[in-house]
């Protein structure tokens, strides 16, 4: 890989305004830091933003990127590839837990269809890089050139949303097996061995987790030797949805745009991405902490503290979105409260 990754080093979020933000938090009508951690985001999303105080998010959206894995064949997940398909439909019809969580925290979702198993409607399968991808214990995930076309696809993807006025990003994801690549990616990022780094997905029984843990064990051996480029390990052991996922998150970076990082699958493209477009993770919060093993793994590789835990193992971008009113919160007490002087308060003794 090229000095500072395949699309160039990020630029940071804005340090003068993230000091004009520690500065303004310091005027208003509360004891210094009472807020904790609610002014560190507040003042890192006013860095984002370019301006203190923030401005209240005018369209946080969620893109959730679905697609299938071969690996399913190998009886790594408690449920069948044809729920993927399935899942596609509940969200377009409001159904499911994140459609919930949206409406709740004022965020609106789209679902792209990047590696279904089957054909989905035209309006959502645009940018379909293939039907599913390859079986990773035994084969590459995508050809070079599907690869390529999965990780534009995600980058293209953040642009519309961008363009579209998207000031707050999150990715999801489905795909019944999903867990399996993405524990590949985190286990050969961060040298881990399989057994620390598997989990149980959507709840699989003792014996599909042996299963899965040799799938994990056996595209391990492949991945390991390209893990230094990011797109070469893509292309083996991820999956046209996770490379999406990946484009996704690091053009969202270079747009300058904020986003809540979800669980295990998201946050597994977040550490390639992070690879492709380094500093990219300046740009990043994590939303939750995941009960899977390998979450822990990679936000403590990307040096990210969740903001919540809630033993939450779901994926679709529902801890993302569980956290998104803690956002809310911060840009609001930062541009919302009085200062001392404006209120006449005594501001210390
Ligand atoms: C009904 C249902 C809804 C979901 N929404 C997200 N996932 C999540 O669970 C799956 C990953 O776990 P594994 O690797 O064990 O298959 C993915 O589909 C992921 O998006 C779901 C799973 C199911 C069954
Ligand atoms: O952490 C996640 O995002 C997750 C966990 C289990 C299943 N699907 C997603």
């Amino acid at each position: 890989m090229s000095k500072g990754g395949a699309f160039g080093v990020v630029e940071a979020p804005d340090a003068a305004v993230r000091e004009q933000a520690q500065a303004r938090q310091l005027q208003l009508t509360k004891p210094a830091g009472s807020l904790g951690r609610l002014e560190q985001v507040g003042n890192w999303l006013a860095a984002c933003q370019g301006v203190c105080p923030p401005k209240a998010f005018a369209r946080p959206r969620v893109v959730i990127f679905a697609g299938d894995h071969g690996v399913t064949t190998n009886g790594v997940s408690a449920f069948p590839s044809e729920v993927t398909m399935q899942m596609v439909g509940n969200f377009l019809a409001g159904g499911a837990a994140v459609n919930a969580l949206a409406a709740v925290a004022g965020a609106s979702v789209r679902v792209v269809d990047i590696a279904v198993d089957g054909d989905t409607d035209p309006a959502i399968s645009v940018h379909k890089v293939r039907r599913s991808s390859g079986s990773i214990a035994t084969e590459d995930a995508l050809t070079a050139e599907e690869v390529d076309q999965a990780i534009a696809a995600g980058r293209a993807i953040a642009d519309e949303e961008v363009d579209a006025g998207a000031d707050l990003l999150i990715a999801g994801d489905m795909g019944i097996g999903n867990t399996t690549p993405a524990t590949v990616l985190v286990a050969a990022l961060t040298d881990t061995e399989p057994v620390a780094a598997v989990g149980r997905g959507t709840g699989v029984d003792d014996a599909g987790w042996m299963r899965k843990t040799a799938a994990i064990r056996d595209a391990l051996r492949r991945a390991r030797p390209v893990v230094k480029n990011p797109v070469d390990l893509l292309r083996v052991a991820s999956g046209a949805d996770i490379a999406a996922m990946a484009g996704f998150l690091s053009q969202a970076a270079i747009r300058k745009t904020p986003v809540i990082l979800d669980g295990v699958v998201v946050t597994a493209a977040a550490l390639v991405a992070e690879d492709l477009a380094p500093g990219a993770s300046a740009w990043w919060v994590a939303g939750h902490r995941s009960t899977e093993p390998a979450h822990t793994l990679a936000l403590k590789q990307l040096r990210l503290e969740p903001l919540i835990e809630m033993e939450m193992r779901l994926g679709e971008g529902s801890g993302a979105l569980t956290a998104l009113p803690i956002l809310h919160a911060a840009v609001a007490t930062l541009a919302e409260m009085a200062t001392f002087g404006d209120a006449g308060v005594t501001d210390r003794s």
